[in-house]
């Protein structure tokens, strides 16, 4: 099939299967099924403790207890440690930030090791963020939230990855700033990187994704794409519980 005639679902950058995962004896997934097109920005919705952050740390290496399959290509990752996982391309962003409150916005920047020659430059991030370059040499704990974001953003985007996993981006951020968020995924999106986001804000998923995956008690119980999840909403959000 030519190139251009294909559907890109057929094309996936990760394909999770019957992923299942522990806390020691806490079974929290039961079964994930997940295809992320590459190219595509894809979201988790779902509502607190439903298995969204799981998911991510399950694809990374993070969960120490999980079976199943994470392809990324061709590659089974499964079994894989993190430090083997991160060079497949993949990075993550975990909802805390992990921005070191004692070093400045440079060296946040530059902490993480890089994968390959296709990370960014220092340079690139900053002209992505304009405002990190301002604050080059502020401590992390004196970033505003929306800035910490960002710097996480960008230092994942240092390292090489294609396969970005943010979790929940937009928490406790003001609305100007989630406009910001957007426009920035949507440029990464442009510029061909891959991105599965963990999100509880609806609006904001809408905007920026083409497929949702409604996950609910460590099952995916609904997915979606951009037209589909248009017709759901009001479902959607009563089972976000907002
Ligand atoms: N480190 C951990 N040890 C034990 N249980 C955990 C741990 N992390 C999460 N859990 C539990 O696993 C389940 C799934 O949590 P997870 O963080 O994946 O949910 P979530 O959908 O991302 O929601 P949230 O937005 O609240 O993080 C929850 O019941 C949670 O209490």
């Amino acid at each position: 099939m030519p190139e251009a005639a294909r559907d890109p679902i057929d094309e996936p950058l990760l394909a999770i299967q019957d992923l299942h995962a522990w806390y020691g004896e806490s079974h929290v997934l039961h079964g994930i099924d997940i295809t992320v097109p590459r190219g595509s920005v894809v979201t988790l919705l779902g509502r607190n403790g439903a298995g969204k952050s799981t998911t991510l740390k399950s694809i990374m290496g993070m969960v120490p207890q999980r079976r199943g399959s994470i392809r990324i290509q061709d590659t089974e990752i499964i079994d894989l440690p993190p430090y083997e996982i991160a060079p497949q391309g993949v990075a993550f962003c975990p909802e805390d930030r992990g921005i070191y409150a004692t070093l400045d916005v440079k060296e946040n920047l530059e902490l993480p090791p890089r994968i390959n020659r296709s990370g960014l430059s220092t340079d690139q991030v900053l002209d992505l963020f304009p405002n990190l370059r301002e604050r080059l040499h502020s401590p992390g704990s004196k970033l505003s939230g929306g800035e910490q974001q960002m710097l996480a953003i960008g230092r994942i985007l240092r390292t090489g990855a294609n396969l970005l996993l943010l979790d929940e981006p937009t928490e406790g951020l003001a609305p100007s700033i989630v406009e910001q968020i957007g426009s920035t995924i949507a440029r990464l999106k442009q510029q061909g990187y891959t991105i599965l986001l963990v999100e509880q804000n609806l609006k904001f998923a809408m905007s920026v994704a083409d497929y949702h995956y409604l996950i609910d008690h460590g099952r995916v119980v609904a997915s979606y794409d951009r037209r589909t999840i248009q017709h759901h909403a009001n479902d959607v959000l009563e089972r976000l519980g907002v």
